[in-house]
Parts: structure tokens; C-alpha cells; sequence
């Protein structure tokens, strides 16, 4: 019975989590960054007035030793609590959808909150500079653009990183380690992270690993967009050039989204193209 009341308080010690986190500079080029102008102290005493936390009251004044043992023991339960609290949260849909709008107003939105934040793109999507990530609509937020997720925590100093709640990830299409990064993440280092990025390429195959984090993840979002030939629901893109690699950056000049119906059509006029492109071709090397 003991042990079971002592788990017990231990849990719902656990669980509360009331320090304040390091301060990183909204500036810093890390992209990692909190709007909690606190700067990080140890505080037993605001820990002493949690009823949760079943430890001696600071009037005590314990031997400086004895705080220590405290603070430690605080702090493992502050590093437990956070690797209880890892998520993972899915945006997918095609392009023009709203991914990296939704993901940009979910990491502002944590950051808001105080928690400390950054966000990764891939550095092979360099249609608007390496150091910011930008919505369709000109959108702008600082990130670090990365050739694989597993160069981030090397990047980071190993403090920098601890502190980091939330975790954004951009055109994760583009990163074949996806997987590992995200369930190290959440499930051991118990970050947020927050995952926008195509789900099917243009031709409606599965895009890179975001398919694979499905079964990792707490949420998924698919969004639409709207189809550029009759304005229904878009669920997919289609590429209106007649380049055939699977990836090919660009924007609205390549790509539109578009409905099932207009999917299908576009698909088959594009390849007509081609037939003819590549028989003009072949005509013209006879000649
Ligand atoms: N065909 C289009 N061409 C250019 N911009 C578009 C088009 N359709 C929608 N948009 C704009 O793109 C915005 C979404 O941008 P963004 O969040 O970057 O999308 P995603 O990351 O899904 O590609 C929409 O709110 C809309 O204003
Ligand atoms: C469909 C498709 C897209 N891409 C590229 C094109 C863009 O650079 C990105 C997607 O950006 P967005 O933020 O979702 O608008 O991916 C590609 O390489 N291959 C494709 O089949």
C-alpha cells in the first residue's frame, strides 16, 4: 500500500511542470525561440507551494546538500515529465493546401505559450533562400533547412536542445530519416513535433517516409485545396510540365492543385503531350 501511495504521489509530482525555460533570443539565427522573457532559474520554492510535490517546506532550511538532492530529484522528474509528453501531430494534403500555413500557426501558436520552438525544412527547397520557411501566400518565419533531420541535433548544442519543446517540420517529403527523427523525438526526448508535407507526389504515389509516421502519430490532418480548373476540393497535384523525376522543386508554375475528375483529365492530356513531344522528337532525329 505504501509503495502504491508513494508511485502515486510520485506521478502526480511528475506530471506538473511548472519551470520556467531558458530564455533563447527570438533573434538567434537557431530558429529556436520563445516569447518567455523568464530567464531559467531553479526555483525550489515555487516547487515547495505545489500540494503535488510532497516535499519539505523551504522554512525548513535544509542543508545545502539536502536542496541539492532535491533539486536533483526535481529536475529528473522535470526530465521524465517531459519525455512523457511527446506528440506527434501529421498536416498532409496536396500543395497550395495550407500545410505550411497551418504548421507556421501551430508552432506561432506554442510559442505564444512561452514554449521554446524551431523549425526544420530541407535545404533542397531553396525557392526562397535557405533561412526561411514562406507560405504560398509570402508568409515568413525563420528556420534551419537541413539535407537530413539527424544534422539537427548535432547543429544544437546539447542544452539548446534539451530546452526545445516543439519541434516544426517542413516538406518532410524530402527527409529519409523522418521516421527515426520523430519517434526518437517524441517518444525519448519528448518534444512536440509538428510534421507538414506532401503525402502523394504528382503522379498520387506515396511521397518520401510521411506516409510511414502515420502509425507514430497522435493526430492527422489532411487538407484540400481547391482545384484550379473548376474550384471543387483539390486532393491532389498535378504537374503540368513533362519533367518525370519524383522531385522536381517549384511552385505555381509547375504544379496546381486540382480535383479527382480534373486529376484524371490532366493526367491523360499531359501524356498526350508527351507522346506527340517525344514523337516530334523521334521525327526529327530521322530527318
Ligand atoms: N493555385 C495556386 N497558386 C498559388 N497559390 C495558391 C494556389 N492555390 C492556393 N494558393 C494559396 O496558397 C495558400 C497556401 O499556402 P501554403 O500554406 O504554402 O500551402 P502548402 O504548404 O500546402 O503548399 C492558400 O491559402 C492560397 O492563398
Ligand atoms: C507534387 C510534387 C511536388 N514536389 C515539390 C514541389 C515543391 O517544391 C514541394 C512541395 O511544396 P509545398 O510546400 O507542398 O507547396 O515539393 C516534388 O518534388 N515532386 C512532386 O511530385
Amino acid at each position: 500500500m505504501l509503495a502504491i501511495s508513494r508511485m502515486k504521489a510520485l506521478i502526480s509530482a511528475t506530471t506538473f511542470s511548472t519551470y520556467s525555460v531558458p530564455h533563447i533570443s527570438k533573434t538567434t539565427p537557431l530558429a529556436l525561440s520563445s516569447l518567455a522573457s523568464k530567464s531559467f532559474s531553479f526555483n525550489p520554492p515555487t516547487l515547495f507551494q505545489n500540494p503535488n510535490l510532497l516535499l519539505p517546506k523551504p522554512n525548513l532550511f535544509l542543508p545545502k546538500t539536502c536542496i541539492s538532492s532535491v533539486q536533483n530529484r526535481c529536475m529528473q522528474m522535470e526530465t521524465a515529465s517531459r519525455q512523457r509528453s511527446g506528440e506527434i501531430h501529421v498536416i498532409v494534403g496536396p500543395m497550395f493546401a495550407g500545410k505550411t500555413t497551418t504548421l507556421l500557426r501551430k508552432v506561432q501558436s506554442e510559442r505564444g505559450d512561452g514554449r521554446n520552438v524551431a523549425i526544420i525544412k530541407s535545404s533542397k527547397d531553396t525557392r526562397y533562400g535557405l533561412d526561411s520557411i514562406v507560405t504560398h501566400d509570402g508568409v515568413k518565419m525563420p528556420c534551419w533547412a537541413l539535407t537530413h533531420l539527424s544534422a539537427f541535433k548535432q547543429k544544437l548544442s546539447h542544452d539548446a536542445y534539451d530546452q526545445l519543446d516543439v519541434i516544426g517540420i517542413d516538406e518532410a517529403q524530402f527527409f529519409d530519416d523522418l521516421y527515426d527523427f520523430c519517434s526518437e523525438a517524441a517518444d525519448h526526448d519528448g518534444k512536440k513535433v509538428i510534421v507538414a508535407g506532401l503525402d502523394g507526389d504528382y503522379l498520387r504515389r506515396s511521397f518520401g517516409s510521411v506516409l510511414d509516421i502515420i502509425p507514430l502519430a497522435d493526430s492527422v490532418t489532411k487538407l484540400t485545396s481547391r482545384c484550379e480548373l473548376c474550384g471543387n476540393r483539390a486532393f491532389f497535384t498535378l504537374r503540368k510540365t513533362e519533367e518525370m523525376q519524383t522531385e522536381l522543386i517549384g511552385g505555381a508554375e509547375v504544379y496546381m492543385p486540382v480535383c479527382r475528375q480534373h486529376y484524371v483529365g490532366g493526367q491523360v492530356a499531359i501524356e498526350a503531350a508527351r507522346v506527340v513531344l517525344e514523337s516530334r522528337v523521334q521525327c526529327g532525329s530521322y530527318a
